[in-house]
């Protein structure tokens, strides 16, 4: 299993108590798959990816990535997961502003420490995957917000991570722009097999998913194949 977040238990302070935002949750998410993460505001999908990216340490439970048990990492050794195995795309794409595409894509593999041979060429590559080959050189206010989203995608894929986790991608986008950014996650997981979360409010999107996980007050309710 690619993914594997296992009985989950997250609790932020609340006044004189606590609040639990992730109650025993379970996920599993083989690699090559898809699954859609939706449930009213508040009811913890923002925290579940915190969690499964590791930037937030639960409670209680195990978050597996790739194999490795996240409990017992340091700081520098979660970054250095994250760096590798983890792609992280937010709702809105926070871009550099004086970097070009290719740059934005090329830094994430400088920092991940990539032998600099092939950095240019495969951010090309991903450039290419995400039908933006022509716009390498401009920088992200030359770029329409579907444009910047795919940037935002290669960005998170430059490092081949085994997990992908997608907050809303689409929601700052039309709606025909938002469907061809779902085509394109649902194509680049299944081509670089990796393990895929997409939190979205967007029934849509439902249908092209693998599986559906319903939150509701902190509690995965469901996990349901998509057809
Ligand atoms: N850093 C924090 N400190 C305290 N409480 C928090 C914190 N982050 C989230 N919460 C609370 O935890 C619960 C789950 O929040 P979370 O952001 O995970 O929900 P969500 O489903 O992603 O919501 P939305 O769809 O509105 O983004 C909410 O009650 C929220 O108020």
């Amino acid at each position: 299993m690619t993914l594997l977040v296992h009985d989950v238990t997250l609790t932020y302070p609340d006044g004189d108590g606590r609040l639990t935002a992730l109650d025993r949750v379970r996920l599993e998410v083989p690699g090559g798959t898809l699954t859609a993460v939706i449930g009213p505001s508040g009811s913890g999908k923002s925290s579940l990816l915190a969690v499964a990216a590791t930037l937030v340490t639960p409670d209680s439970g195990r978050v597996v990535v790739a194999g490795r048990d996240t409990a017992g990492l340091t700081a520098a050794q979660k970054a250095a997961l994250r760096r590798e195995e983890i792609g992280i795309v937010f709702q809105q794409p926070n871009l550099p502003a004086s970097l070009t595409a290719v740059e934005q894509l090329q830094v994430m593999a400088h920092l991940a420490g990539r032998p600099a041979r092939r950095i240019r060429g495969r951010a090309l590559e991903l450039l290419d995957a995400v039908g933006l080959a022509d716009k390498a050189g401009k920088r992200p206010h030359q770029l329409s917000g579907g444009q910047r989203q795919r940037v935002n995608i290669a960005r998170a894929l430059m490092n081949e991570p085994a997990v992908l986790l997608v907050d809303e991608p689409t929601s700052a986008l039309d709606l025909e722009r938002g469907a061809a950014v779902l085509d394109l996650l649902v194509t680049l997981t299944r081509e670089r097999s990796t393990a895929t979360v997409l939190v979205t409010h967007d029934p849509a999107h439902l249908e092209r998913v693998d599986r559906t996980a319903r939150m509701a007050d902190g509690r995965l309710t469901q996990t349901l194949p998509a057809r």
